[in-house]
């Protein structure tokens, strides 16, 4: 490796480790700590890899480092970086891992010497996902191209497609990517557990569309509560698409429960247009075969109708925010195709469409889980709007606990899900 040059990671969490366990197969040396308290089961953790050495503290890691990443909580940055910043190596190269650029360029900024050079990073995918093909943002901040380039080569391990943004880019579309996919399954999470079910033991939640809806709220809900608060509330942009999300969700319910049929026809057609090609029925991301093979429970004989809110009020926010989802592909998530996935599939099926508003307006049996829906979807833009981590935190982790004994086989499912989807979108 490059005259003995050595990695840091500060934060020894899901990613930090998925980090060091790649960066040191590829042989380099990774200097690595998390909080003191971790500190002997990390040890015992990494005892059988001796690339890696597991150090007591940050100030240590950034004192013999050539490239130390960040790899902790985005509300801790600040916190963290002021802490060990001031003891990285002279001339070293910092950078970080949280989902949200802007408070992190900014602790940089305030906290690092000015010898220091800043090259950042964010892997577009959970640390169950193989890297390899996923996208891996770099931003080039405060660098000599030398300096990143060796940034690049470190990485270039992972096997990630590398996409070159500045943080205000990388922030601006990964609000449009990811903060709004993970409120509408939140939200159904909510409104699920708000209405005592699980949806897996109802036979109009089996099958198709609904196995993706299912699957990827198990997925979020089964990780830490702090990666998603983190990227919806610290991110400006993040907060203004939540909230157009539960106003299209509002409004669309409102056209519905007034039995405005015509009204709520032009508006999904107007949106429809505004985001979607007419052509793209032909190329699809997921069709019957993929969606129908990943259930948690028994597929019925016959597919059962649903209206569809969630998915309705998606391209209704994309049309009034002026989002084009596939002008993100190059740095969507795993979640974020399945999302777009799904949403093609019923706009771009007229026969499908058709039916879901003919369900919307004729169809009372919906009108609990869309009103649960409704509430959801707001009582969770409020608390992101409040800057709330606490109301956020106390939300996520009452609904974890309800859907947690599900958790193992959601993930497993959900993890062949991706794997098949990620085939089946290669090259997109
Ligand atoms: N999980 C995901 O899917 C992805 C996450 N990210 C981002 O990567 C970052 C890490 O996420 P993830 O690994 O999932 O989260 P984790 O909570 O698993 O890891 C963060 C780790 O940092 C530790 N930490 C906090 N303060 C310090 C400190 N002062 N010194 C050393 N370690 C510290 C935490 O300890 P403690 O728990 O005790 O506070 C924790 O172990 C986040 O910013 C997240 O937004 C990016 C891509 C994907
Ligand atoms: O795919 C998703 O949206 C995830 O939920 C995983 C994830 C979470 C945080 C990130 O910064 C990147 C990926």
């Amino acid at each position: 490796m490059e005259d003995g040059k050595s990695i840091g990671i500060i934060g020894m969490g899901d990613m930090g480790k998925m980090y060091a366990r790649r960066l040191s197969d590829a042989g380099w040396k990774v200097n690595a700590c998390d909080l003191p308290d971790k500190l002997d089961s990390l040890v015992d953790e990494f005892r059988d890899r001796p690339k890696v050495e597991i150090m007591p503290n940050g100030h240590l890691v950034s004192r013999c480092s050539d490239y130390i990443i960040y790899s902790v909580e985005a509300k801790n940055i600040d916190c963290v970086v002021r802490t060990y910043g001031p003891s990285t190596k002279l001339g070293a190269i910092v950078g970080g891992q949280t989902s949200c650029k802007a408070p992190e360029i900014a602790a940089f900024e305030k906290h690092l010497p000015s010898d220091v050079s800043i090259v950042s990073c964010h892997s577009l995918h959970g640390p169950g996902v193989d890297p390899k093909g996923q996208p891996l943002v770099l931003i080039k901040y405060r660098a000599s191209d030398a300096a990143f380039n060796f940034v690049e080569n470190i990485l270039s391990c992972l096997g990630s497609k590398h996409v070159y943004l500045t943080h205000e880019q990388h922030d601006r579309i990964t609000a449009d990517t990811q903060a709004v996919t993970h409120a509408a399954f939140l939200s159904m999470g909510a409104a699920w557990m708000a209405n005592a079910q699980f949806p897996w033991e109802t036979p109009r939640y089996i099958g198709g569309i609904e196995n993706v809806k299912m699957n990827v709220t198990l997925r979020i809900y089964s990780n830490k509560w702090h990666v998603y608060a983190g990227l919806a509330i610290l991110n400006p942009s993040a907060q203004k698409q939540i909230k157009q999300y539960a106003e299209s969700v509002t409004e669309l319910f409102k056209v519905m429960l007034a039995g405005h049929r015509e009204e709520l026809r032009e508006r999904i057609h107007a949106a429809r247009k505004a985001v979607f090609r007419e052509d793209r029925a032909k190329e699809l991301l997921l069709r019957d075969e993929v969606l129908d093979r990943f259930s948690l429970g028994e597929l019925p004989e016959k597919r059962l109708k649903n209206n569809h809110l969630s998915l309705l009020a998606m391209v209704d926010c994309w049309w009034k925010l002026g989002i084009v989802p596939y002008d993100h592909m190059i740095c969507s998530t795993p979640l974020f195709r399945m999302w777009l996935g799904i949403t093609e599939y019923l706009f771009c099926n007229d026969e499908l469409l058709e039916e879901v508003i003919d369900t919307a307006i004729d169809d009372n049996t919906f009108r609990a889980d869309d009103l649960e829906f409704t509430f959801a979807a707001r009582d969770w833009s409020s608390r992101v709007s409040l800057g709330s981590f606490n109301g956020y935190r106390d939300k996520f982790e009452e609904i974890q606990r309800y859907f947690a004994p599900r958790f193992p086989e959601a993930t497993r499912l959900g993890n062949e899900m991706i794997k098949t989807i990620l085939e089946k979108t290669k090259g997109v």
